[in-house]
């Protein structure tokens, strides 16, 4: 049987998209489910391995794949990568379902990225290119999402909360 989301996750790197996701399903009592980490067990590597290995492309590739496959068969909280929306089959496989974008300006950002490793377009000049992506797939965030959360100077548990209470019929 097909199912859904009860809600989707986007937005940049360091939004809180997994924390925040974990979070909001352990409140809802329901199963949280990240692309990325689908996508790291597919491949039986971390993602920035399969960017070294195979490159961006190939990772774009699995991860058209991977969203396809949660979206179809996960009826939890679902997160998505940050740059899962540059795929137009993303955005148009995102209409229908309830997309909460995390928003997050870049001072916030810069320091929760900074906070982990494991994110290979931000391993050179995290400050910059974390500029550059926000502002090229600010749009796109806004296309896909049909609530905004904003997350600076808030708790996860906060927003898990405020998400949550959104989510009540
Ligand atoms: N609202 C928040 N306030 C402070 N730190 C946060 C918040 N959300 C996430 N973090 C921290 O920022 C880092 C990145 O969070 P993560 O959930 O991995 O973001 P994303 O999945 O959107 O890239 C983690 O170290 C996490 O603990
Ligand atoms: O912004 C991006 O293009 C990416 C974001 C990462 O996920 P998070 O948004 O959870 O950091 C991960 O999918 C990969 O490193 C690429
Ligand atoms: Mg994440």
């Amino acid at each position: 049987m097909s199912t859904r989301p009860i809600c989707v996750l986007v937005g940049a790197p360091g939004a809180g998209k997994t924390t925040v996701g974990t979070a909001l399903a352990e409140a809802l009592g329901v199963d949280f489910r990240d692309t990325d980490a689908d996508i790291e067990n597919l491949a039986g590597k971390p993602i920035p391995e399969i960017f070294v290995d195979e490159g961006e492309e190939h990772f774009r590739t699995l991860e058209r794949a991977a969203v396809a496959a949660a979206l179809a068969s996960h009826a939890g909280v679902l997160a998505i990568g940050g740059g899962a929306v540059l795929a137009e089959e993303n955005r148009a496989a995102l209409i229908g379902h309830t997309v909460v974008h995390l928003s997050v300006e870049l001072p916030d950002a810069v320091k929760r990225v900074g906070l982990g490793a494991g994110r290979p377009l931000l391993a050179l000049n995290p400050r910059a290119t974390l500029k550059h992506l926000m502002d090229q797939r600010r749009p796109l965030y806004a296309e896909v999402a049909t609530a905004t959360v904003v997350t600076d100077g808030r708790t996860p548990e906060e927003l898990a909360a405020e998400i949550a209470a959104l989510l009540k019929p």
